[in-house]
């Protein structure tokens, strides 16, 4: 019999009747991989589900914990999803580009994990920036963020970066490893404590199946090699799936993710920012748009420097992001007014005989 707890799980009350427990470690289109005390069963949804849940967000994927009638012979049924401590959301465009997109939906991609990795590589596509947007979701998520910096290796400096994630995020933990070597792993075990789950965010090509591969002690993922000079590689990891590890904590690992969308994050940029929200309080105008109104705050920071430049701007960018998630057809107007005013701008040019050489 299999102990759940060591899976995470946390029983809140007592099963109905001819339902037991279990986890979601895998999930291929309409099927399941649930672990249970049973043991590993394949499972699908009960028809009730269809019409009960709602949303897309409400059918369980890896990560969850879920009720179950166990089937000895067949496909078990999952009856309920349990509710969950934490997950992780990315906005869906429906196999759209960003600007083409109808409809956004929130697609749920991990849950009830402890630690957020944010995985992001050494070489040369480093970038604060990019981290700082996976670190708003996470701040969102209910997950404890880490940020993991890879391929040490093959870093000249390593100090460098690290201080440039800390000055960016002092309350994250930052680690520089290497799967290849080894370098830095030994870190990792105040994470990887058993019943813990981990989930790795990253780009493709940052070596998330190479760590998840020598936490294993052996080789779950194919890691497809990539030229490191511009770090173009193809995905190799196609669906999501709970390992366990020989410490006895999980690791969800997700499919690199190029174009990850902010999902109502509102409350991560807050929570990453709350020294650039607090300055608008003391503007001297409530709508104090911070560009050229006197008494602003922000300008005042930026002024003196006790606001950096960079971290303004990364909050303009994540905001602008967000908003375009949260309502499209506002960015689609503020897009619109822009070209506009470029337009006009030619045409003002054009009239006054061109360019001034
Ligand atoms: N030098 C060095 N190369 C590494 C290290 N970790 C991974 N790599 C290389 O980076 C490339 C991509 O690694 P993967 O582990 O497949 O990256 P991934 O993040 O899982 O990529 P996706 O599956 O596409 O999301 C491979 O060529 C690895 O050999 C490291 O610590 N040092
Ligand atoms: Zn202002």
């Amino acid at each position: 019999m299999i102990d759940l707890k060591q899976y995470g799980y946390i029983e809140a009350e007592t099963p109905p009747i001819g339902l037991i427990p279990g986890r979601v470690t895998e999930l291929q289109r309409d099927q399941y991989t649930v672990i249970t005390e049973e043991g590993e069963v394949t499972a699908v949804l009960k028809g009730a589900f269809y019409h009960t849940a709602g949303a897309r967000e409400d059918f369980p994927c890896v990560g969850d914990f879920v009720l179950l009638q166990y089937n000895e012979n067949g496909a078990s049924r999952i009856a309920k999803l349990l509710p969950r401590r934490s997950k992780f959301s990315r906005a869906d465009f429906s196999g759209h580009a960003i600007g083409y997109a109808r409809t956004i939906v929130e697609q749920v991609v991990a849950t009830n994990f402890d630690y957020v990795f944010i995985v992001s590589s050494l070489n040369w596509d480093f970038k604060v920036n990019r981290i700082m947007r996976y670190l708003t979701q996470t701040r969102q998520s209910g997950g404890q963020p880490v940020v993991i910096l890879t391929k040490a290796d093959l870093a000249p400096d390593l100090n460098a970066p690290l201080v440039d994630v800390q000055k960016a995020a002092p309350d994250v933990p930052v680690h520089a490893i290497s799967s290849h070597t080894g370098v830095g792993l030994d870190a990792l075990c105040e994470y990887l404590q058993p019943g813990k789950t981990v989930v790795l965010l990253g780009m493709s090509g940052v070596g998330k199946s190479s760590l998840l591969n020598v936490l294993m002690n052996q080789e779950v993922m194919t890691v497809q090699a990539i030229r490191e000079e511009d770090s173009r590689g193809r995905h190799t990891t196609t669906h999501r799936q709970l390992f366990m590890l020989p410490s006895g904590a999980m690791v969800i690992d997700t499919p690199g993710m190029r174009e990850l969308g902010l999902f109502g994050a509102d409350d991560g940029i807050s929570a990453g920012f709350n020294d650039v929200e607090e300055l608008f309080t003391q503007c001297r105008f409530n709508d104090c748009r911070h560009q050229t109104e006197p008494g602003c705050a922000v300008l005042a920071a930026l002024a003196d420097g006790s606001l950096p430049c960079e971290h303004w701007e990364r909050y303009l960018t994540q905001k602008q992001e967000n908003k375009f998630v949260n309502d499209k057809s506002s960015y689609l107007m503020d897009k619109r007014a822009c070209h506009k005013s470029i337009a006009m701008r030619n045409k003002q040019i054009k009239k006054n005989g061109g360019f001034k050489k």
